[in-house]
């Protein structure tokens, strides 16, 4: 008797996400009662000064000592956080007997908060996980709550340190992904503009380049991307015009998770290989160095069939009008310059020049770009120095 035969063979990856995501307007009242059932009882609440300052701890903060949880605020975290900035809070969550963790804020707060919950478990140097699959043994319960529409930090095994002068190093660890992920799109209201169009940005950059993910991308990550780029793609013009617009502020909350948990198990490539020195040498925000340099990688990576034909079934999502005449090639270019033409139309700087980048800079940025292999490997094209320089220099 023969076997019956297939066509095709299941797809073969790992997809791995947070365990429990909570998305609900208001949903920081719930947050003392997740931690209690998660265990603890004396609890971080990682942040920046920032959001402490537009007041968006109070609700979470009440709902812990409601439940008769002791909240103990670290708010000394800052943009693309440095190493000496996740070993203080550590330091301080170890001083203060602290047995659970709140990441509360942009990726620079819930990427420190992942960190704390791990190193006071698993008392090692931080200089010997960097890199991936480094960081094992346990970590404090984690729950993380987004201020921005971005990272996707909340659904990533991924922790962004500033290392040294300027390098940007990733702790990679299934470890890292959060108990929960608390939404509630109403603590973006207040996000100013520019920060608002540069996170979103981000978040489609998570969703373009899981999408073209040269070794890991999978049928999960697909779905996810493109959901997340209709929502990001029909979103970001309107959150942008007005600020409290809260169905669009919904939109790009749900979307940047969406990209988040794509990126998570289909990881990102050129662009934030790229983008990443811009932030270590010229702290350029994470959000705006990639789009500085996105329409210039996408450019490149077109030469690539793959990338192009996946290019060509991105670009009508976002920009439901745009010519699909004339082959891959020929809409993955028209997609590029969309999406520079988005960014501009967002108040966004679109050039290096504008941000404090000089030609004399091309080549450090370039051998600093090399450095991150870890991305490098996923991007579609494969990129030598000669190219980051040359996209550089395109971008200047
Ligand atoms: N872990 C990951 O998977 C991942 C992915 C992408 C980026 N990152 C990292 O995340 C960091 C960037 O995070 P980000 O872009 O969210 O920015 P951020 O956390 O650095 O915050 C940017 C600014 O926005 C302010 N802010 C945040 N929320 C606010 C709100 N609701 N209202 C008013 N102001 C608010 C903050 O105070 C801060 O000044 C970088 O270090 C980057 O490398 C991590
Ligand atoms: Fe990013």
């Amino acid at each position: 008797m023969s076997s019956p035969t297939s066509t095709t063979t299941l797809p073969s990856f790992v997809f791995e996400t947070t365990r429990s995501i909570v998305s609900e307007a208001g949903a920081c009242a719930r947050l003392g009662q997740i931690m209690r059932d998660l265990g603890a009882t004396r609890v971080m609440v990682v942040t920046d000064p920032g959001v402490r300052k537009f007041g968006l701890l109070d609700v979470g903060l009440d709902s812990l000592t409601a439940a008769g949880l002791e909240p103990l605020v670290f708010d000394g975290v800052v943009a693309d956080p440095p190493a000496e900035v996740v070993e203080a809070a550590a330091a301080e969550a170890r001083a203060q007997g602290i047995d659970g963790v709140v990441g509360l804020g942009g990726g620079s707060s819930m990427d420190v908060a992942k960190l704390v919950a791990f190193l006071v478990a698993t008392p090692v140097g931080l200089e010997t996980i960097y890199g991936v699959g480094n960081a094992r043994g346990r970590r404090l319960p984690l729950v993380q709550v987004p201020t921005t529409a971005g990272t996707g930090s909340e659904v990533t095994p991924i922790s962004i340190v500033t290392t040294g002068a300027a390098e940007k190093k990733g702790v990679v660890s299934g470890l890292l992904l959060p108990d929960v992920a608390l939404l509630d799109a109403d603590l973006t209201l207040g996000l100013p503009r520019h920060v608002t169009a540069a996170t979103g940005v981000d978040a489609m950059v998570h969703a373009i380049e899981a999408y073209t993910s040269a070794h890991k991308k999978n049928p999960l990550s697909d779905v996810l991307a493109r959901e997340a780029l209709r929502l990001l793609g029909g979103a970001i013009h309107r959150v942008c015009s007005d600020g409290r617009d809260r169905a669009a502020r919904a939109d790009m909350m749900l979307g940047a998770l969406l990209a988040g948990q794509a990126f998570a198990n289909a990881p990102v490539a050129a662009v934030h290989a790229l983008a990443y020195p811009l932030g270590g040498h010229f702290h350029v925000p994470h959000g705006l160095s990639n789009s500085l340099v996105l329409p210039h990688v996408l450019r490149f990576n077109l030469e690539s069939e793959a990338a192009a034909r996946a290019y060509g079934e991105l670009a009508p999502i976002i920009f439901p009008g745009i010519d699909r005449s004339g082959g891959d090639r020929a809409v993955s270019a028209r997609f590029a310059d969309a999406l520079g033409g988005l960014t501009a139309d967002l108040g966004l700087e679109t050039r290096l020049s504008q941000v404090g980048v000089g030609h004399n800079h091309l080549p450090l940025l370039a051998e600093d770009a090399m450095k991150q292999t870890r991305l490098l490997v996923n991007n579609p094209r494969s990129v030598t120095l000669d190219d980051a320089r040359a996209i550089y220099e395109a971008a200047l």
